[in-house]
């Protein structure tokens, strides 16, 4: 359904985040994106998002190129960004369009698949981190995106409620069935909700290799086969992952 060749990034100064990054995503397809710091992971999610242009190469999404694809994203950043004037319900329904109940009727529902029902009407400011994520959850998948696109989504959160979240992604990913292009940072939480991980290094950043996770969910964190395959990762990316 994504399918990306050859796709580079240079910015006006001259600096290349990365190049020639080829793959395909399946449709329901969870994919992380891993890599050491500067190799450009979030520059290459930006251009799949359609908020900067891939400099070489060719993009396509369902059929649709250029700014077409932007209008079929979804995209969850590390700070969930809510409008603090806007309650939840307003916040999750900002970007639907017609009538009043409807969009409503369809923000509630996306709110109770995050787990806040009850919170429909309090501000941004008296919810607590994990709980504003939620709602940036709701309100990215709410417009139905053909892809939602995620960016370190949990890596400002405590580790407790990192958790609880991942597993909200795992539940609403087979709720929506949304294929996921993810982020991150954390290779234990790529290797617990992915089926697929693009590994690059490098600056520029190149896609060093594509790792296949063959665990079937529902997995337990830090099994032994998942720990077989982050000492692969560690090993692709030149960390010993042993003290001394
Ligand atoms: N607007 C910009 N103009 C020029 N260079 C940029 C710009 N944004 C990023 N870069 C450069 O592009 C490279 C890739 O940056 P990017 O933020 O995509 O990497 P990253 O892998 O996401 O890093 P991190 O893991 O530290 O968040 C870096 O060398 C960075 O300095």
């Amino acid at each position: 359904m994504l399918e990306l060749w050859d796709v580079s990034r240079v910015f006006e100064n001259g600096n290349t985040a990365f190049r020639e990054i080829t793959f395909t995503a399946q449709k329901g397809e969870i994919i992380g994106v891993l890599g050491t710091s500067g190799c450009g992971k979030s520059s290459l999610l930006r251009v799949i998002a359609g908020l900067d242009q891939a400099s070489t190469g060719r993009l396509v999404l369902n059929g649709s190129e250029g700014e077409e694809i932007s209008k079929k994203v979804g995209v969850i950043f590390q700070e969930p960004r809510l409008m603090p004037w806007l309650s939840v319900i307003e916040n999750v329904a900002f970007g639907l369009k017609g009538r009043e109940a409807e969009k409503k009727e369809k923000a509630s529902r996306f709110i109770k698949l995050v787990g806040l029902e009850g919170f429909e009407n309090h501000y941004p400011r008296q919810l607590s981190g994990g709980m504003a994520q939620r709602v940036a959850i709701a309100r990215s998948l709410v417009t139905r995106p053909e892809i939602l696109l995620l960016d370190e989504p949990f890596s400002a959160l405590d580790a407790f409620t990192k958790m609880q979240l991942q597993d909200l992604l795992l539940k609403v990913w087979e709720d929506c069935g949304s294929t996921m292009i993810m982020v991150t940072h954390d290779i234990d939480e790529a290797l617990y909700l992915c089926d697929r991980l693009l590994v690059m290094r490098g600056q520029p950043g190149v896609l060093s290799c594509v790792v296949d996770i063959t665990q079937l969910r529902p997995r337990t964190r830090g099994n032994a086969e998942l720990a077989r395959q982050k000492q692969q990762i560690l090993d692709i990316l030149d960390i010993t992952g042993k003290a001394g």
